[in-house]
């Protein structure tokens, strides 16, 4: 069965709708070959981070990226956005309104980059200037909400302004964190408190960061299971590193956490 009919079939159970988030990638800032930066896609509309092929990863799945809603961008290094010109060539070459594509981002950064990238495909050249994505810039501490969905937001500890986000599905009643890349935060375990999930990053191996030696302001897999159990969520999920090392790191955190940790597979899909 293909991703976008497995989302489906999750979703359309009799009387409830399921939350489901679809890892494309877990990889480090390189990914290794045939890998991904951390994206994922979640409940098969709204894809957190681009990394750099999200055009491709998505449709080797089965998944139509014309059938995106929103993006969410946890922060803007080029390992988590570098995918964004070709979505948008995409949406462009299938004739598919760019306004009706939705962005979310660290108001820092975010109108600067999707400008530039529009202004990368040359639209004087090629397209309409004044078809743009709907920016939706945040601060963190920020909240956002529509029909579907809430999101609530503080910030990551990163070179660059990142938001850790805290998704609440308005249709299963469920909610999940993120956040993206940062080092080791206290007040994300407070944010992500009473969640069923937390993503969690842990690019610097099955360690506790040594804030001394940090200067790329990441985590590792203890600082990662720290947060988790900080803030009593039911399970973890590592990403952002090779995956010769996450079994190492999830025995880390297992140490420091006493729910279930898991590293996702690309592909693998996570159902609330
Ligand atoms: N020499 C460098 C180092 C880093 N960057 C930027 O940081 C990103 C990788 O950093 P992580 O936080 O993901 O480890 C990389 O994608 C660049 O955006 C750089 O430009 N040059």
């Amino acid at each position: 069965m293909e991703q976008r009919e497995k989302d489906r079939a999750a979703q359309e159970q009799p009387g409830e709708h399921r939350t489901t988030i679809t890892f494309l990638g877990t990889s480090g800032a390189i990914p290794e070959v045939g890998g991904e930066s951390p994206t994922f896609l979640i409940n098969g509309r709204y894809l957190v981070d681009t990394g750099w092929t999200a055009v491709a990863n998505l449709r080797n799945r089965g998944i139509e990226p014309l059938e995106l809603e929103y993006v969410f961008f946890t922060h803007f290094h080029h390992d988590h956005y570098m995918a964004l010109p070709s979505l948008l060539y995409y949406w462009l070459m299938r004739g598919k309104p760019l306004r009706e594509l939705k962005i979310v981002g660290p108001a820092e950064d975010l109108e600067l980059i999707v400008k530039r990238a529009i202004s990368f495909l040359h639209p004087e050249r090629y397209y309409g200037k004044d078809d743009v994505p709907t920016l939706i810039p945040l601060l963190p501490g920020d909240g956002y909400e529509e029909a579907a969905f809430r999101l609530e937001t503080c910030a990551t500890v990163h070179p660059v302004q990142g938001l850790c986000y805290r998704f609440m599905d308005r249709r299963s009643g469920k909610t999940f964190t993120f956040t993206g890349d940062t080092a080791y935060h206290p007040p994300i375990a407070e944010h992500a408190r009473g969640s069923a999930l937390l993503v969690h990053e842990s690019a610097l191996g099955p360690v506790a960061a040594d804030p001394a030696n940090n200067a790329y302001m990441h985590a590792g897999a203890i600082d990662a299971g720290r947060i988790a159990e900080a803030a009593g969520v039911a399970k973890l999920l590592l990403v952002h590193a090779l995956s010769s090392r996450a079994e190492s790191c999830v025995a880390a955190a297992k140490d420091v956490f006493r729910g279930e940790v898991e590293w996702p597979a690309d592909g693998q899909t996570y159902v609330l």
